[in-house]
């Protein structure tokens, strides 16, 4: 699913009002009825108090219609204008008239220095006093009612974007943003959403249809993609009947170290989990016996050393490469590492220590064969790019950084994101339960897999990252998050292949979290 950018939601508004001959107050009245289409379907009329905040702009026009279709419709309803300044726009406006038309509750205005509603938990706080035109710092006054919803509790429904977020930065105060319990968000989900810096004002979003010119959300190139099952499985390569292994591939893991076998392990047993067809790890001597005696469907060859790698040579010709697992940073295996660097033209997924190594000498980086595949967490990221300003800022770098050197950046979190020449993906799959040793190593082992199968770098990482979390959301229904560890991981890819072939749905959710109990925000 296409994230488009608010230049992009002002210009498909603008040419679906153009090309649909309709005023932008009829488009207002579409998004309106959306959301009360969608609130009422799931309230069936029930009593509970609503209350709309509304600002001034268009995200408040959203409002006012929402309260007058809540009205109509025999909820209970109270409206908030608030008046944070005197430009109300042109819609706005018109639907402030109507409302006034259609009861006698008229909308309450609050202005700085008034007493803030009492707002009760079993109420509803729709939130419509900014959308995507915020463009400048809050005053505190409005701040202060922010906080308010919070102490509050009650359930915040945000109109198209939590009020305080913005599209394009981190908001500099925790406080200037409405923490939502749901965000209905116009036709796309904004980028913001899937940020750890901004993600956390986010419980859950969905995205609601408003009619917006079919054609032009097609044809538009968006930045970001948000990764839902739709979207992986055309990626998806079936198997034929007289298919062999030979055709599936063969993958080779390189890492380990003393006391760090284990990663190697995880990684060659995610390589064969995925569907590739051979797996060999080449670890130092000391991974020879573990390997062999836990994994024996994995081929080893070892280093001359007995703790570490020194000397990255092998006679097999794999058709993928997934290093630095486990590998460790001493200064024989950075010398190793080089060498290897220097020659390898085999698709190649570099992790962990391998990162750490590119770090340690960027003059390295030259030598990564072109559609590379990194894949850092945030740390590791920080050493290989440098500090950012906030998580947009980290996307511009990391986007210089995979541009500037032709390769492929997967950054590790809650929602990971691939960067690739001037796109971010962004999966929609995975829980905290992946926030365990060796959830990496099986990622890694999961894209190697499927670049070895023939999958390009682009694809491998997206699917390979989908099908790990989605494993990884199979897994905890069974194991609860606090128990799931990553060879869990391993055991239910399959389970994750078989439900790209159940109903598909749309991606769901901001980044799962555990439930929150009622009275934590
Ligand atoms: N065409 C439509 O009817 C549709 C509108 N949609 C909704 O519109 C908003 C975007 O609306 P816009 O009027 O551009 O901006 P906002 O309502 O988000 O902002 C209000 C207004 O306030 C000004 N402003 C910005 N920051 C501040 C600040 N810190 N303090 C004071 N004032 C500020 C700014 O200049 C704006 O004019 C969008 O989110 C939808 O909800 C839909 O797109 C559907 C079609
Ligand atoms: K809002």
């Amino acid at each position: 699913m296409k994230i488009f950018s608010k230049e992009q939601i002002y210009e498909g508004d603008r040419l679906t009002i153009k090309k649909q001959n309709i005023s932008s107050a009829d488009l207002m009245e579409r998004a309106g009825i959306s959301l009360f289409n969608w609130l009422d379907a799931r309230l069936q009329g029930a009593p509970v108090p609503i209350l709309v905040f509304c600002g001034i702009g268009n995200n408040g026009g959203n409002g006012l219609v929402l309260a007058r279709h809540l009205i109509t419709h025999g909820y209970n309803v109270k409206t908030f204008i608030v008046d944070f300044s005197d430009k109300r726009s042109q819609d706005f406006l018109i639907n402030y008239e109507r409302l006034k038309g259609t009861t006698k509750d008229w909308p309450i205005s609050i202005h700085d220095g008034d007493d803030l509603p009492l707002i009760s938990d079993q109420d509803i706080i729709v939130d419509a006093i900014f959308g995507v035109g915020l463009n400048r710092p809050i005053s505190n006054w409005v701040v202060n009612l922010f906080k308010h919803f919070k102490a509050s509790k009650a359930l915040t429904v945000s109109v198209d974007i939590p009020s305080g977020l913005f599209t394009d930065r981190v908001p500099k105060h925790e406080d200037a943003v409405v923490f939502s319990s749901l965000i209905l968000s116009f036709q796309t989900p904004k980028l913001a959403f899937f940020l750890p810096e901004t993600s956390k004002y986010v419980d859950q979003w969905e995205a609601l249809d408003i009619g917006i010119d079919t054609q032009y959300l097609q044809d538009t190139e968006t930045e970001a993609h948000i990764l839902g099952k739709l979207d992986v499985l055309p990626m998806y390569k079936q198997r034929g009947k007289f298919s062999h292994k030979g055709e599936f591939g063969h993958a080779l893991i390189i890492g380990g170290s003393y006391g760090k076998i284990g990663a190697v392990q995880l990684a060659s047993r995610a390589v064969l989990a995925s569907g590739a067809g051979l797996v060999t790890a080449f670890t130092p001597k000391c991974g020879y016996i573990p390997l062999q005696a836990a994994f024996p469907e994995a081929m080893v060859i070892t280093d001359l050393d007995e703790e570490k790698i020194t000397n990255i040579d092998f006679n097999i010709k794999p058709t993928s490469i997934g290093i630095g697992v486990g590998l460790g940073t001493d200064e024989k295996t950075l010398d190793a590492f080089e060498t290897f660097l220097k020659s390898n033209t085999v698709p190649l997924v570099i992790d962990a220590d391998g990162l750490n190594s590119l770090s340690k000498n960027n003059k390295l980086l030259k030598y990564l064969k072109e559609d590379s595949i990194l894949t850092p967490h945030p740390k590791e990221l920080e050493r290989l790019i440098g500090a950012w300003e906030d998580d947009f800022d980290k996307l511009k770098k990391t986007k210089a950084f995979a541009k500037k050197y032709k390769v492929l950046v997967l950054i590790k979190g809650a929602n990971s994101i691939a960067v690739y020449q001037d796109k971010l993906y962004i999966n929609s799959t995975g829980n905290p339960g992946l926030a365990t040793a060796g959830s990496g190593d099986v990622l890694t082992g999961v894209i190697t897999g499927l670049l070895a199968q023939g999958y390009t770098a682009l694809e491998a990482t997206c699917f390979g990252m989908y099908l790990h979390g989605k494993s990884a959301d199979i897994a905890i229904e069974f194991k609860g998050y606090q128990s799931l560890i990553a060879s869990d991981v391993i055991s239910y890819l399959g389970q994750a292949y078989l439900d790209l072939f159940e109903l598909a749905e749309k991606p769901s959710a901001a980044p799962k979290q555990e439930p929150k109990s009622k009275n934590e925000k």
